[in-house]
């Protein structure tokens, strides 16, 4: 089985990352099937909504695979990583079918970004979420806060942000940021029924409200914003602070 999976089921496009024992860390080789995968399902005409979600209980994803990037220490070898990715959530973002991100568990750092780049958050009750990247020195490097700074008010935004925790489900909901939470035991039928309403509309449809949105939020101004935010941690990745912040949960792990 591969780092993700992928299956049409009841009219859904299931992407799901394989890295449980990783908490569904992402690597080089999630960025290239992801790559694919978003190609793939843009063509299908068999799905009218894509869901993004993590294999196992425990994690939905835990942002960046911290050893996998340990090994980039400059500015510019962090863009590369950091602007790659940051093009697929872009991609999530301006996705022409509606994209929800089923949080089977904790969401951190650049999985936050993943979620907040899809348009709704469906998480499984009592499931943490934070985008903690200041606890290592850097900020969303994803475009994670300009997606975020569209999806909830601004000051809360800036709460989440700034104070780096994580924060439960329940909490999001009030946010505005989780849409909805469902029972651990039931994750995907009980998402399936949330979605069912809009199942029942044609793909025309749907595309077309996506398409509304889109021109509200002004594309070429978030996608701007977006990759402002990402030279700007790719900066801050120079610094010693985030290598050492990085050394320290690598070897706390050993
Ligand atoms: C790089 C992009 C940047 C961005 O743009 O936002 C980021 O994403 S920065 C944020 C990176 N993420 C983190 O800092 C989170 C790190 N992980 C954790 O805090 C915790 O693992 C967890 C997600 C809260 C889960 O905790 P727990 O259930 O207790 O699991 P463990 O900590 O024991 O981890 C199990 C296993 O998984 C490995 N792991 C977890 N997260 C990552 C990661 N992001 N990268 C690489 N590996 C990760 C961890 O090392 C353990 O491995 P083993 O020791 O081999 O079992």
């Amino acid at each position: 089985m591969g780092k993700i999976k992928y299956e049409v089921y009841k009219e859904v496009a299931w992407v799901t990352i394989n890295r449980p024992d990783k908490r569904n860390a992402i690597d080089y080789e999630v960025m290239d099937r992801l790559e694919e995968i978003l190609a793939e399902i843009e063509e299908c005409q068999n799905s009218k909504i894509v869901v993004i979600t993590g294999s196992g209980s425990q994690a939905f994803c835990s942002g960046g695979d911290l050893s996998a990037f340990h090994s980039l220490v400059t500015q510019k070898e962090a863009y590369k990583m950091l602007s790659r990715m940051g093009k697929i959530l872009q991609k999530i973002f301006l996705f022409p079918k509606p994209t929800v991100a089923l949080l089977n568990g904790t969401a951190v750092g650049g999985g936050c970004e993943i979620a907040v780049s899809c348009d709704f958050r469906v998480a499984k009750k009592r499931a943490k979420f934070g985008f903690i990247q200041g606890k290592l020195g850097i900020t969303t490097g994803w475009g994670g806060a300009a997606m975020l700074y569209e999806r909830i008010s601004q000051s809360e935004a800036m709460r989440l942000l700034m104070s780096a925790k994580a924060v439960t489900a329940e909490k999001g909901k009030e946010l505005g940021f989780i849409n909805h939470t469902v029972e651990p035991e039931n994750l995907k039928e009980e998402c399936l029924d949330w979605l069912q309403p809009f199942l029942e509309q044609p793909l025309s449809v749907l595309k077309a409200y996506k398409s509304y949105w889109l021109s509200k939020c002004n594309e070429n101004k978030i996608i701007e914003r977006m990759d402002e935010e990402i030279y700007h941690c790719s900066v801050l990745w120079e610094s010693d602070e985030h290598h050492q912040a990085v050394r320290t949960f690598l070897n706390k792990n050993k």
